[in-house]
């Protein structure tokens, strides 16, 4: 156990954080852990500079299709001075809790998945279906540079993958969560122009004006929004949620913002999020219409990393009618586990892109009895449920690639 917990730490001391993850060392690291599993390897740069890794462990019998595990190298930053432990010292504490930032999002998971694969290799168990594990590059940003371009890839349709296991998030209570679709990121920057005046001055039309109308009604949908969530009775995925990311305005100086200026222009951030089950076009009108009218003199763009998906949202069955997810349900409950009903995934993961290419995925971090720290301070993970977690992959794995029935393909899914 100190030798697998030891492992997870090195992974978690690779400084890949975003915008500038030392991905190589990384993928280095991975592939040394690799080496010893006799794992087919390649490392593919669909963009110079941000490798993704894709190793195999082959199966018996090449007639079936495969299936794929994934998970992302890069992390998020960090404000390191409100940290109890420096998120890159992977620092143990006498509770066993070890404090990184990636403990739960999501180098545990990567790191799983090859333990997991090394005590099946020593027990003796041979895989039938083929096992892809796709460490990739900038989800945290977008995943237009890793997952997207991997799921849209010749190289990827040729892996005939039937079902893609990635990151889920950890659950407070003893059960697993596990996601089968996801809400719809949409990060906009709402912007406002008007007449500058006077500071003493009271006009119509000015921008902050403008803008603080729509920050208003931005405020009254959200508050809807949250007030659904807190009657209870509806999850936090099929809601819709909505937060301010940044305010842009004010005329600067050398000295502080100009403060009898009203300025010409204003702007405002905003993540929001929309569930498969509200009607996106709806949402839209209410943005051009009450968010940012035109004959308020408004616009809106996409923020950085151009996050906004409409249309058709792809969910997987999480039923009887799709064998892996009793497959799942099942490995889960042999390694004493349990899990809870299906959710939509209330952020983003690189799942949305293989379910975009036509392929089942599985939201799933075998993470229980800890609160979700993703992105957040203080993020840990116990070494207990760490350890638990690659047993609960060793049942997962042996069932999915000892699955014999052709129905697995992805055309009868
Ligand atoms: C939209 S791409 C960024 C991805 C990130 N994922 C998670 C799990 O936090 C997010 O939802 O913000
Ligand atoms: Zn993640
Ligand atoms: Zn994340």
């Amino acid at each position: 156990d100190d030798a697998i917990v030891s492992r997870f730490q090195e992974y978690l001391r690779i400084n890949t954080v975003q915008p500038n993850p030392e991905y190589y060392k990384a993928v280095d690291f991975i592939i040394s852990q690799a080496k010893p599993l006799s794992l087919e390897s390649q490392t593919i740069e669909f963009v110079k500079g941000k490798p993704l890794l894709l190793l195999k462990w082959v199966g018996s019998d090449p007639t079936l299709p495969a299936f794929l595990l994934n998970s992302h190298t890069d992390v998020v930053p960090f404000e390191d001075s409100k940290w109890t432990h420096h998120p890159l010292q992977a620092h143990m504490d006498h509770h066993g809790d070890i404090y990184a930032r990636g403990s739960q999002d999501m180098k545990c998971v990567g790191m799983q998945y090859l333990e997991a694969i090394r005590k099946l290799q020593a027990s003796g168990f041979k895989p039938l279906r083929s096992v892809y594990l796709s460490f990739v590059p900038d989800e945290e940003i977008g995943g237009h540079d890793g997952a997207e371009k991997f799921a849209e890839s010749q190289l990827f349709k040729s892996l005939n993958i039937a079902i893609v296991l990635d990151e889920g998030l950890p659950s407070p209570t003893e059960s697993y969560r596990v996601f089968y679709g996801e809400r719809s990121p949409w990060w906009l920057v709402i912007k406002a122009k008007g007449p500058p005046g006077h500071g003493a001055k009271l006009y119509d039309n000015s921008a902050m004006e403008n803008l603080l109308k729509s920050i208003e009604s931005i405020r009254r949908f959200r508050a809807s929004q949250f007030d659904l969530l807190k009657a209870g009775g509806i999850a936090e995925g099929d809601v819709v949620s909505v937060n301010m990311a940044f305010l842009k305005a004010g005329t600067p100086s050398p000295t502080g913002f100009v403060m009898n200026l009203q300025p010409s222009e204003a702007e405002a951030g905003f993540d929001i999020r929309v569930p498969p089950s509200v009607d996106a076009e709806a949402l839209e009108r209410r943005l051009v219409e009450e968010w940012a009218p035109a004959a308020r003199n408004m616009s809106f763009e996409l923020g950085q990393f151009k996050q906004k998906l409409t249309g058709k949202q792809f969910l997987t069955a999480a039923d009887d009618s799709n064998p892996w997810w009793g497959l799942l349900e099942n490995a889960v409950k042999e390694a004493g586990g349990r899990t809870s009903k299906p959710e939509i995934f209330p952020a983003s993961t690189d799942a949305r892109y293989f379910r975009k290419a036509g392929v089942p995925a599985f939201g799933f971090s075998p993470i229980s009895n800890t609160p979700s720290l993703l992105h957040d301070h203080n993020e840990y993970l116990g070494k207990a449920e760490y350890l638990k977690g690659i047993e609960v992959y060793v049942s997962i794995i042996k069932a999915y690639a000892s699955y014999e029935s052709k129905s697995g393909s992805r055309d009868e899914l």
